[in-house]
């Protein structure tokens, strides 16, 4: 049986990559991909008929694959279906590191699963508080309601926006430049930000349009998301490379976070590195990225 390491709230997740659950094939060996999380599907990916099915699936996958450091979290059905409570308790049951809420709407919804979790952590034997939880935001409602969701549980890891309800609930398309959720994606990000929990893009259907999709994750990354969720493997290695810090970033990053402490001792507030004027909040956003750095493997230095 595996024993996964506790959960982290602040981890990198710069990838979440769906899998159905129902399918043995894709989630045995679904770590191999190098995606910083995965979401094994027990919702839309599953058909009805197939529920009990992919539980079970889902239930020896958890303990018997070793994922190594790949996040694993599981997709619930909504709550107003008749499979959410049985998918939590086979959640914790298996040791999940998290659970993503579909369809959340409010911070009861939030509530709601947060009981129900304690009470399978207590039926299971699993230490109490580890099992994480995240919120998709699938609706007008859910975004409307995005601070009082983030905040609803000391075990919410961040949101994500769910581009397809979304769309469909809006009665718009998905568009080159993402103008029809640009409202949507900010507002959550705003939400996020202020409850300082992290915050993800949606996954880009169309997976043989890698030209759209990199132009979606470009946007993501310039709006300040943390990660994206994704549906294929192929959509891996560019979202990896564009949340890393380039090189130029690293560099300018050093050089502030080592000049910085001198400055101070100097007695001097703001200054200029490299003909840019610098003060406080530009020396945070330089340990931020040295942070972000070594966590994707791309720093070399010795901050
Ligand atoms: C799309 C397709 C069928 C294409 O398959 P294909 O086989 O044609 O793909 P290929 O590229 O040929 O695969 C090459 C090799 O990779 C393997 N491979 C492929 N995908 C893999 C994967 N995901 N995990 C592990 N392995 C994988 C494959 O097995 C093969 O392995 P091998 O045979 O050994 O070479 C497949 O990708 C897939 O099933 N994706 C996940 C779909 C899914 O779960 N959707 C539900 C969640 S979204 C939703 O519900 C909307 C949402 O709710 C979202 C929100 O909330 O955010 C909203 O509202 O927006
Ligand atoms: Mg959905």
């Amino acid at each position: 049986m595996i024993q996964r390491p506790k959960p982290d709230k602040k981890r990198l997740r710069r990838t979440m990559m769906f899998m159905n659950s129902q399918k043995p094939g894709l989630i045995k060996d679904a770590y191999i991909y190098g995606s910083d999380s995965i979401i094994l599907d027990l919702e839309d990916a599953v058909a009805e008929n197939q529920k009990d099915a992919a539980r079970f699936s889902l239930y020896h996958a958890l303990k018997n694959i070793d994922y190594g450091d790949t996040e694993v979290l599981v997709r619930i059905n909504g709550l107003d279906t008749p499979h959410w409570q049985e998918d939590v308790r086979v959640c914790v049951a298996g040791g999940a590191d998290g659970i993503r809420i579909a369809k959340c709407e409010n911070a009861e919804m939030v509530r709601q699963v947060e009981a129900a979790v304690l009470a399978a952590e207590r039926e299971f034997g699993v230490e109490e508080g580890r099992t994480l939880l995240m919120a998709a935001l699938e609706s007008p409602m859910g975004i409307m309601n995005a601070y009082e969701i983030v905040t609803a549980s000391d075990r919410m890891l961040g949101c994500a926006i769910s581009g397809g309800d979304f769309r469909k609930s809006m009665h718009v398309q998905i568009q080159r430049g993402g103008v029809e959720m640009m409202v949507a994606r900010g507002q959550m990000l705003l939400a996020a930000r202020a409850a300082g929990v992290q915050c993800f893009d949606t996954m880009f259907p169309n997976i043989d349009d890698m030209e759209g999709f990199q132009a979606e994750v470009i946007q993501n990354h310039q709006m300040g998301f943390d990660g994206k969720s994704i549906v294929n493997p192929k959509q891996i290695a560019f979202v990896h490379e564009t949340f890393a810090p380039t090189e130029k970033e690293i560099v300018y990053a050093e050089k502030l976070v080592r000049g910085c402490q001198a400055q101070a001792d100097a007695g001097i507030g703001v200054y200029t590195v490299d003909g840019k004027m610098v003060d406080i909040p530009f020396f945070e956003d330089a340990k931020r990225i040295i942070a972000l750095a070594k966590a994707c493997g791309v720093y070399h230095g010795d901050l």
